[in-house]
């Protein structure tokens, strides 16, 4: 018999359930895998109703600030304070162990910034989420921002830029989705969420389809912010003040599988100017293809 993988209504009731009269989330994985649950669904699944219901469940409150069973590995992220790259110096300026995080300085020079912005200007559309029933890409009200892809490699300006992004995410160019742009208004944002394609929702499995789940996420800033427009990390009260040029970058998939719960973040509203970001997801595994790299 196969070990189960998709987490049936009752199930859901039932960890909800059992977390919200203070049980252990750990006892209840071990409940689940006796099931014939596969045992990093499991962990994953009561991670994700935990996440889901965290107001009503005393068990929440009492776990350490290290996510629920998620083993921290080496990083990704080079070691050391500056990061060589084939054609540019990157400083790391602050970093967190717990969730995996880091700051860096110089990511992009301001050139880039200004072209990443003119080249993005006249292609903007609404920008999708993954729906997380159906895995198709759709306009969704958490996301007040307009945005634009551009493909691996798709002309040399942006194979260089691929190339230097997966060299301080440590990860194989064509393991990149295609670099994104995104812009927000005044008034802008972005709910926290995850990058990771939660396993417990059916679309999920759409998505992790070509290229497994995402590992890790890098948001590099394309302008000063007036106001606001910070990126958010409400489960550990990190605040990230966008900076042209730089950005925020953090891992979440270890090599079990497990999801780092912790990297809960969003983008906080523009309360005055307006925003542009380019984010970088990595997968796992070779994702699409690549024109060249
Ligand atoms: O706007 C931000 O600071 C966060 C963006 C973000 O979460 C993403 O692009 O996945
Ligand atoms: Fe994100």
């Amino acid at each position: 018999m196969n070990a189960i993988t998709h987490l049936p209504p009752e199930w859901q009731k039932w960890i909800r359930e059992n977390l919200a009269r203070g049980c252990a989330p750990q006892s209840l994985i071990d409940d689940m895998v006796r099931n014939h649950f596969d045992p990093v669904f499991a962990r994953a699944a009561v991670n994700g109703v935990m996440t889901d219901s965290a107001p009503l469940a005393p068990a929440f409150e009492a776990l350490p600030r290290v996510a629920a069973g998620y083993v921290y590995e080496k990083p990704r992220l080079p070691a050391g304070n500056l990061i060589r790259t084939s054609d540019r110096d990157v400083r790391i300026v602050t970093r967190v162990k717990h969730p995996m995080i880091a700051v860096l300085d110089g990511v992009l020079s301001i050139e880039e910034c200004d072209e990443l912005i003119r080249r993005s200007a006249d292609k903007m559309h609404r920008s999708t989420t993954v729906d997380p029933i159906s895995g198709k890409h759709e306009v969704i009200a958490d996301r007040s921002s307009e945005g634009t892809f551009f493909q691996i490699n798709a002309d040399p300006f942006i194979a260089r830029l691929d190339r230097r992004i997966a060299e301080v995410m440590n990860s194989p160019v064509d393991h990149g989705e295609g670099l994104q742009v995104l812009h927000y208004g005044t008034g802008g944002e972005y709910k926290p969420h995850f990058d990771y394609f939660p396993p417990e929702e059916p679309g999920s499995h759409v998505q992790m389809t070509i290229g497994g789940q995402r590992v890790s996420t890098m948001v590099m800033y394309l302008n000063e912010v007036e106001e606001g427009g910070t990126t958010i990390f409400p489960e550990i009260g990190l605040e990230v003040v966008p900076k042209k040029g730089s950005a925020v970058y953090f891992e979440y998939t270890n090599s079990h599988n497990q999801l780092d719960r912790l990297t809960l973040h969003g983008g906080s509203p523009v309360t005055r100017g307006e925003k542009w970001i380019v984010t970088k997801w990595m997968r796992q595994r070779r994702y699409g293809e690549s024109a060249a790299g």
